[in-house]
């Protein structure tokens, strides 16, 4: 369970844009973001990964104040999350596979990054999560000839096989054709269900977060005005948030 405490963010500029906000994700969840342009999703989601440094509040992971750790502390547990970017963070010159693999960078042996050779449960692993995300037929595909939404599916598998707990996505659907978000949408559903993953997304589309999220968020001058289980939004609860 994660609990967000009063967190406020300042940026340098002066621009309070997170006022205060209280929120809790449980273990599962599928939580869907909305809110304007500039209304602080990102700012959100990176505070929440710990990116961003929180200018007032508490993040408790598990129980533990992630906000009071130290350095070191807060880099072993990053690996517990993974954070997904519009624009997939892939290299483009290497398989899909072979860019799930490298989900596992720190904990494959140096010996066998200088040989480039996975051990074959981890091979199997990759595979197996490329096959959830329906990838499994572009595995050996160099990743620059894959669309974007297979792109962005390869890259849930990587933070899969570096075990993430929650994945944390921002705009992951952002630019993809209809059909392509839905999948996308589908495979983040999917892993939460599945692989008791905790999913935090932002999005722009309420109807999506409607049809796959389990909690919707709506977030509105720097505070959060709509915190309910997922359902058909209201119009009074569409106004509040744009
Ligand atoms: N590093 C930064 N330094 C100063 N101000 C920033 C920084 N990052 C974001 N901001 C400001 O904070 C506000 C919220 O930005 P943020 O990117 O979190 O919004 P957003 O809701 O994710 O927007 P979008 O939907 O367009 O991606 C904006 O006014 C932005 O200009």
């Amino acid at each position: 369970m994660i609990s967000i405490r009063n967190l406020t963010k300042q940026y340098e500029s002066g621009q309070e844009v997170l006022k205060q906000i209280s929120l809790q994700i449980d273990d599962g969840d599928f939580v869907a973001l909305l809110g304007v342009s500039g209304s602080g999703k990102s700012t959100i989601l990176r505070c929440l990964t710990m990116q961003e440094k929180w200018t007032k509040g508490q993040l408790i992971y598990n129980g533990e104040d992630v906000t009071a750790m130290n350095l070191l502390q807060r880099l072993k547990l990053r690996t517990e999350w993974a954070y997904l970017h519009e624009k997939p963070q892939l290299n483009p010159n290497k398989s899909a596979l072979k860019n799930v693999l490298s989900g596992r960078f720190f904990e494959t042996p140096l010996w066998r990054k200088i040989i480039g050779k996975p051990a074959m449960d981890e091979h199997m692993l990759a595979m197996d999560l490329l096959e959830k995300v329906g990838m499994l037929d572009k595995a050996h595909e160099r990743v620059s000839k894959l669309s974007h939404g297979e792109q962005q599916r390869v890259a849930i598998a990587k933070a899969l096989v570096k075990g993430a707990k929650m994945i944390v996505a921002d705009e992951p659907v952002s630019g993809l054709e209809p059909e392509s978000a839905i999948q996308v949408m589908q495979d983040l559903k999917h892993v939460c269900q599945k692989q008791q993953v905790t999913v935090v997304c932002s999005l722009h589309q309420i109807e999506l977060a409607e049809r796959f999220a389990t909690r919707i968020w709506g977030l509105s001058q720097g505070k959060i005005v709509v915190d309910i289980p997922a359902r058909r939004l209201t119009m009074r609860e569409k106004d509040l948030i744009f």
